[in-house]
């Protein structure tokens, strides 16, 4: 079956000219996928970004695509101290993109295999949004926290990766009332195709997968990238702690099993 049409990139932009204008963010994974294409949306729409990822040539392709307002730290956030964000005294968003996992059965994923996962999409980002309290504190910030859709229905496959991003929901609901000066969105992409995902499953799986997504074809780039700029400029602000599942409805069906 052939994939319903996607709105192009121009019908995504749906933000005035300067809807950003001198804000500040972080973006995480901006080296590639969706921090990348987040990174020039932000920059587009006038704000400055320092991105981070562990590749710094990844962060200077995306340098040399995003300008002046862009710039980068290489660094791993799930091996060294969140001490960019909390040396930052404002900051008005954090994206927390940064993420990942593998595919494979239960019962194969070892006791680190489990802990890595958690760690990249749980308790690393949870590290992040504690070093960046202060400064989005400061500026009456907004956080967007990558997650994947639909976690809570079980991901065969993706045991590991599924309760982490559950978590991360719940811990963005959590922090929503922890922190009322700061507000915080968890953002769930269904099947977006970057390269990142063309790496963990192969393009028949993807292809099975989209077509039983409900809309009948994948969230592009920047479908994504409009969502995170609109909830980081604020017209989003009568909504905190929400999951937003930007996944073509396919969020409303079983996951198909991507591992026995
Ligand atoms: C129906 C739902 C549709 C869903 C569609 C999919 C949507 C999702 C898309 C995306 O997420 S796009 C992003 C794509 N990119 C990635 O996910 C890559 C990210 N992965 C990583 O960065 C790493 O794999 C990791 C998860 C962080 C692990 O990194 P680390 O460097 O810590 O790993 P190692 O030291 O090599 O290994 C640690 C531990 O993990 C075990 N392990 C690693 N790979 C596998 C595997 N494929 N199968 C089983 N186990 C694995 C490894 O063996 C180590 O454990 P021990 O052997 O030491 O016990
Ligand atoms: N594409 C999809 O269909 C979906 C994606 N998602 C999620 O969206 C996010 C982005 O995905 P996508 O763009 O597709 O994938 P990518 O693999 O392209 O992006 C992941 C980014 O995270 C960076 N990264 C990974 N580990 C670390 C680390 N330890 N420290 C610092 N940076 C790190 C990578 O850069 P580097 O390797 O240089 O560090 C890379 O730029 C991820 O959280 C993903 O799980 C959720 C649902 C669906």
């Amino acid at each position: 079956m052939t994939a319903a049409p996607r709105p192009s990139p121009e019908e995504c932009k749906v933000l005035p000219a300067g809807a950003l204008r001198d804000r500040f963010a972080v973006v995480t994974g901006a080296g590639s996928g969706i921090g990348r294409a987040v990174t020039l949306r932000l920059v587009e729409l006038g704000a400055s970004v320092m991105g981070v990822g562990r590749r710094a040539e990844r962060l200077a392709e995306t340098a040399a695509l995003a300008g002046h307002r862009f710039t980068y730290r290489a660094l791993d956030i799930r091996h060294e101290p969140p001490d960019f964000l909390a040396e930052l005294a404002e900051l008005d968003l954090l994206v927390n993109n940064a993420g990942g996992q593998f595919i494979a059965p239960a019962a194969e994923i070892s006791r680190r295999g489990f802990d890595a996962v958690l760690d990249l999409n749980l308790t690393a980002q949870a590290a992040l949004l504690q070093a960046a309290r202060p400064g989005l504190a400061a500026r009456g910030g907004r956080v967007v926290n990558l997650s994947l859709s639909a976690p809570d229905r079980g991901i065969p496959g993706l045991v590991h990766s599924a309760a982490a991003r559950a978590g991360i929901a719940a811990l963005t609901r959590s922090l929503a009332r922890q922190w009322p000066a700061i507000k915080l969105f968890c953002l769930a992409p269904g099947t977006v195709l970057t390269a990142g995902v063309g790496e963990e499953l192969p393009p028949e799986e993807l292809a099975g997968i989209v077509e039983r997504t409900p809309l009948g074809r994948d969230t592009s780039l920047d479908e994504v990238a409009e969502w995170v700029a609109a909830l980081g400029c604020g017209i989003a602000d009568a909504v905190s702690g929400a999951l937003i599942e930007v996944d073509g409805g396919s969020g409303l069906v079983a996951a198909a099993a991507l591992a026995g």
